[in-house]
């Protein structure tokens, strides 16, 4: 059985950086991509953050940048998107890899794959492209079996999320995107914080950890590069809301 972590003190932003995963960290799970809601109480709330840690703030998700963006109603903030391979710098410049050829033809192939089982639903990402299968569990050794070989046959990396799996291009995790944006000029001297949900944070808490801060895990223990633990998105909120009263 893993090791508990602790509640994260109230003081840990006081002098932070704070890296915030999206989905399962600041908004439940929802059945699909586009059924989150992100209401004004949490809007307010990245804004306090923000106004807290003098900008010292990003949302690092397996989202696209842009996704992101619209869904926060704030193009301003700094995000390292589609799992660190685009980075929104805090200053506003975005750094995106080329889009390699060979994406639409996985996208077809995944829609072929889900028109004959209704529930699953494929994801177009600028990198990549992922089969959901949060409303057909059944269908889910199938997915990943396809995934594989998607992954596998076009040099892909294959990336496991909730009720999910991706194919999508390689050469950054959310480690490497925290990494990189602490060498922002507005994070020099800062401690960095992650908070996030699945094993496609892990990297990032590492990181934090590995560079003097800590990560946070949101949701039941497990094995973890965490060094604390809220139990879920509500007491994620809740601390964070403390941390910053209105
Ligand atoms: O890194 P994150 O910000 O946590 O993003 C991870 C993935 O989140 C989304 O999928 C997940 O949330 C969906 C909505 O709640 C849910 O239906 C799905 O089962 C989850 O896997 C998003 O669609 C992906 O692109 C992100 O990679």
């Amino acid at each position: 059985m893993a090791a508990d972590r602790p509640r994260p003190p109230a003081d840990l932003l006081t002098g932070a950086a704070l890296f915030l995963d999206f989905d399962g960290t600041l908004v439940e799970l929802a059945e699909s991509p586009d059924a989150v809601a992100v209401d004004a109480r949490l809007r307010a709330l990245l804004h306090r953050l923000s106004r807290l840690l003098d900008g010292r703030i990003a949302i690092i998700s397996g989202r696209p940048v842009d996704g992101v963006h619209a869904l926060i109603g704030d193009a301003s903030l700094a995000v390292a998107g589609s799992h660190g391979l685009e980075i929104r710098w805090p200053d506003g410049r975005i750094d995106v890899p080329e889009r390699p050829e060979g994406f639409s033809r996985i996208v077809t192939q995944m829609q072929h794959f889900a028109n004959s089982r209704p529930g699953v639903i494929v994801e177009e990402k600028p990198f990549g492209a992922a089969l959901h299968y949060r409303n057909r569990p059944e269908a889910m050794a199938e997915s990943h079996a396809l995934a594989a070989a998607i992954a596998e046959g076009d040099g892909h990396y294959l990336q496991h999320g909730k009720m999910m799996v991706e194919v999508r291009l390689g050469g950054a995790d959310k480690g490497s995107a925290l990494k990189t944006l602490m060498e922002a000029p507005e994070m020099a001297g800062a401690r960095p914080v992650f908070i996030g949900d699945d094993v496609t944070d892990e990297p990032a808490m590492a990181a934090a950890a590995a560079l003097g801060g800590a990560g946070v895990l949101v949701g039941d223990a497990r094995d973890t590069a965490a060094i604390y633990r809220l139990p879920d998105v509500a007491a994620a909120l809740a601390w964070l809301d403390a941390a910053c009263p209105a």
